[in-house]
């Protein structure tokens, strides 16, 4: 009897801790359930900005504050930030008049990094989706375009902002998708491409090719393959480090060249087994300021001629795919040549075009600001992922498909 009432408790004990046990399963699935709707209202968010951010080049407009100099000199300002937060810009010309623009975000000098980014982020997110982004900042020498993409140590800017969010998301979608980042740093300067990255002597000349799928690549460049943000500030201040190297005057010379992040995206869904494989352009462009012929010569006139040209032919792209030409030519400059895969078709561009406050620079502010509406302007084509088919084909072997 005794032993009977102990296999009695036995029972009682093993019953009340498999219903405990399933009481915990029950709530696990609860708070999965919830976190999964919580995590698919937040795609459909994202889906919805991106969808929104199709068909045009978004154009973000910044204006960096009066510089001491500017200040000692009693320079003026001549934007007006009234309707800011509608988009508006009024550039107070000479005279009384006043030209207006709009863009999909005007930032005053008072706009933090943190601001900036918050706007900038569903694009960024979109090449974990399988999207091709290209993220460029455009303007005059000293408006602030490295600020914007490469900020400093205690301000850091787009482009380590947009590998931390890479590495946040992807740990978030662990669950149902893996990731492999990396990362490529080139500099275009005078038409020619260097491997920031690379270490040791690189006499080889690097050059453009197109892979057997369409997509643009450069065989040889390093692609640093980065497991989380601890490696990828190594890797920035790597590529920041070399582009000192090549130069005596590190500024001057930032200012002559075009600086360009590439971050190489290959995401598969653990789900379906989908792979998809996306390229962001992270890019910061030589200065726009045209210089007056007379003023230079020499290894000076050679480098101008090479922006000019290059600058002008992302303009000639730009043009060409609002005009819908049948023709695009990506391949008339060496910058717009890399950026092919990411500008125009189905993939996202964003702009920021950088501009100065200050009465001394309204010639170059006014021909910034065209040029940004220009480029606002063109329609791309129908929003498509870049789905990599060969893996898919692989593990829809693999699990017997
Ligand atoms: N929004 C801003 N707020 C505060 N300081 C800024 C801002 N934008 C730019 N600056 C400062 O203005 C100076 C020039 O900026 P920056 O070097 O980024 O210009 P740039 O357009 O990249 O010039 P370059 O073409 O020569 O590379 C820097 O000292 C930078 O810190």
């Amino acid at each position: 009897m005794r032993e009977g009432t102990e296999k009695l408790e036995d029972r009682l004990r093993l019953g009340e801790r498999q219903g405990l046990e399933s009481l915990c399963h029950f709530k696990q699935c609860e708070d999965l359930k919830v976190k999964y709707n919580e995590e698919m209202i937040k795609r459909k968010k994202l889906f919805n900005e991106v969808q929104e951010a199709k068909g045009n080049i978004r154009v973000f407009c910044r204006c960096r504050p009066l510089n001491k100099a500017e200040i000692s000199a009693g320079c003026s300002t001549v934007v007006d930030f009234d309707a800011a937060k509608d988009g508006c810009l009024g550039i107070l010309a000479t005279g009384s008049s006043k030209k207006s623009f709009r863009f999909d975000r005007v930032y005053t000098p008072k706009d933090d990094q943190v601001d900036v980014f918050a706007d900038a982020s569903s694009m960024v997110i979109s090449v974990l989706d399988g999207y091709n982004v290209c993220i460029f900042a455009y303007g005059q020498t000293g408006t602030g375009k490295t600020f914007t993409m490469e900020g400093t140590e205690l301000n850091r800017g787009v482009n380590y902002r947009t590998l931390e969010l890479l590495f946040e998301v992807s740990k978030q979608r662990s669950d149902t998708f893996s990731y492999d980042i990396s990362v490529s740093v080139l500099e275009v300067y005078n038409e020619q491409i260097r491997d920031l990255l690379a270490t040791g002597p690189t006499s080889k000349r690097l050059e453009i090719k197109q892979a057997s799928e369409g997509s643009h690549h450069v065989p040889g460049v390093v692609e640093a393959k980065v497991e989380n943000i601890k490696e990828v500030w190594d890797v920035l201040q790597a590529g920041s480090n070399a582009r000192a190297v090549g130069s005596n005057n590190v500024n001057e010379h930032s200012s002559r060249s075009h600086c360009m992040l590439s971050i190489m995206v290959k995401a598969k869904n653990l789900l379906n087994g989908e792979c998809t494989k996306s390229k962001l352009w992270l890019v910061d462009l030589a200065g726009s300021e045209r210089l007056a012929k007379t003023d230079v010569q020499g290894e000076r006139l050679k480098e101008a001629q090479n922006i000019n040209r290059s600058l002008s032919a992302l303009g000639d792209v730009i043009s060409a795919l609002a005009a819908k030409s049948s023709h695009i030519p990506y391949r008339n400059s060496k910058l717009t040549h890399l950026l092919q895969d990411s500008l125009g078709g189905d993939a996202k561009t964003l702009m920021f075009v950088q501009i100065s406050p200050s009465d001394q620079d309204l010639g170059e502010t006014l021909s910034s600001l065209n040029f940004a509406t220009r480029a606002r302007g063109v329609e791309l084509g129908p929003v498509k992922k870049q789905v990599d088919t060969s893996e898919l084909q692989k593990t829809k072997a693999m699990v017997g498909f």
